[in-house]
């Protein structure tokens, strides 16, 4: 895949066009004019790049062995350990260029919001939370807590995650905002309000996935038990998808333990795998996603077909491109993606690590806090 293929020719161009101007009046670089950094773009797409973390492909229809093999290459090319080559220096530069940091194009960002109201989506683990071996110990940190705050008194805000929403509530413990757990297939508004959009106080908006509960719950309990025997593996109940973790297993026994989730999801057609951070996921074969939950949460903010709204994205996963894809597609707000190492990605910009996330978001109140004052002037 191609940076062009990801944007689209004329969204490629125009994203150019716009990382040139910015560029060239913030002088980062000594090449000062635009047509000549347009020069230097079309040099930089010329050259071939190899090193991109691919997406994990469709399986559906290959044989167990490819699968397993897949999943395993693209679970060690998402955990590189081994020092660069010179070709992975050349990817990274593709890599800075067009997805720049989002600290660096912070007002490239805001100035494309141009007075729409903006909405925060964000992920949480990897992106509000450090990757830890434990995931029940991913806490977030007081400060993320407190600037999260401040962003919901300013924007609407979602967080939109793998975790179930039990669990994402108890580490995010914040009842004004909006949560997609499961993927995006259990969504709850903010409870600290008296009413909800369906008049009760639970929050429930959708869950799309009811009908799969005790299929989930079956697979839970044969996974749990066909994958004792793997040293470090865990699986976890995520109430309407599974994540079958890796982190804590032995590279030389991935793929024993990705061959049994194989075998398990061979037995259930109506299920299908995803793939994140060293960790296989299980879920409904709906079409519904992280994409379909930004999508669901505009239109029950009252943006379905508007163009008065600008979306931020934030989030580090795999599962987060189905997010992006939608802002890319609907050509509005900014995709953001959290990462250190170069990735196939719609997004638009980067943030290194969660530290990062919440520097940009301490921003985002800021420059909301500023303008609010300079319009009341
Ligand atoms: O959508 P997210 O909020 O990013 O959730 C995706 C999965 O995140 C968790 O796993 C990841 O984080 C763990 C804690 O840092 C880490 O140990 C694991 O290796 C990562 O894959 C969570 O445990 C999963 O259930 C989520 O689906």
């Amino acid at each position: 895949m191609t940076n062009q293929n990801v944007l689209g020719k004329s969204r490629l161009n125009e994203r150019l066009m716009e990382l040139a101007m910015s560029i060239s009046n913030s002088n980062v670089l000594p090449r000062t004019s635009v047509p000549e950094l347009m020069a230097w773009f079309d040099g930089i797409l010329a050259q071939p790049k190899n090193n991109f973390i691919k997406p994990l492909e469709d399986n559906n229809g290959k044989g167990t062995t490819t699968k397993v093999n897949s999943w395993i290459d693209s679970m060690r090319a998402s955990s590189p350990t081994r020092t660069k080559h010179r070709s992975e220096n050349r990817d990274q530069t593709h890599w800075t260029l067009f997805h720049p940091s989002a600290l660096n194009m912070f007002n490239q960002i805001m100035y494309n919001s141009n007075g729409k109201q903006i909405v925060v989506f964000l992920d949480y683990d990897g992106t509000l939370s450090p990757i830890v071996t434990d995931p029940d110990r991913a806490f977030m940190s007081k400060k993320m807590r407190a600037t999260l705050k401040d962003i919901a008194k300013h924007f609407p805000t979602a967080i939109v995650s793998g975790r179930c929403l039990d669990k994402l509530f108890s580490f995010v413990r914040l009842s004004e905002l909006y949560y997609a757990g499961s993927h995006g297939m259990d969504i709850k508004g903010p409870t600290n309000r008296r009413s909800t959009k369906k008049g009760n106080n639970d929050g429930v908006l959708l869950q799309p996935a009811n009908e799969f509960l005790p299929m989930i719950n079956e697979v839970y309990k044969i996974l749990v038990e066909k994958t004792k025997c793997v040293p470090g593996a865990m699986v976890e109940n995520n109430k309407f998808c599974l994540s079958v973790h890796f982190r804590r297993v032995a590279e030389k026994s991935w793929a024993a333990l990705a061959e049994q989730v194989s075998l398990v999801l061979n037995e259930y057609p109506k299920l299908k795998l995803t793939q994140g951070r060293k960790v296989l996921e299980i879920r409904p074969a709906i079409k519904w996603d992280k994409g379909r939950a930004l999508e669901f949460l505009l239109e029950s903010l009252g943006f379905a077909n508007s163009n008065n709204v600008f979306p931020i994205y934030i989030g580090d996963d795999r599962t987060d491109e189905d997010a992006f894809k939608v802002l890319s597609n609907r050509g509005q707000g900014s995709g953001i993606l959290v990462s250190k190492i170069p990735k196939e990605t719609n997004a638009s910009y980067t943030l290194q690590d969660p530290s990062e996330v919440g520097e940009f978001l301490r921003h985002l109140v800021d420059w909301k806090r500023t303008s609010s004052h300079s319009h009341k002037l």
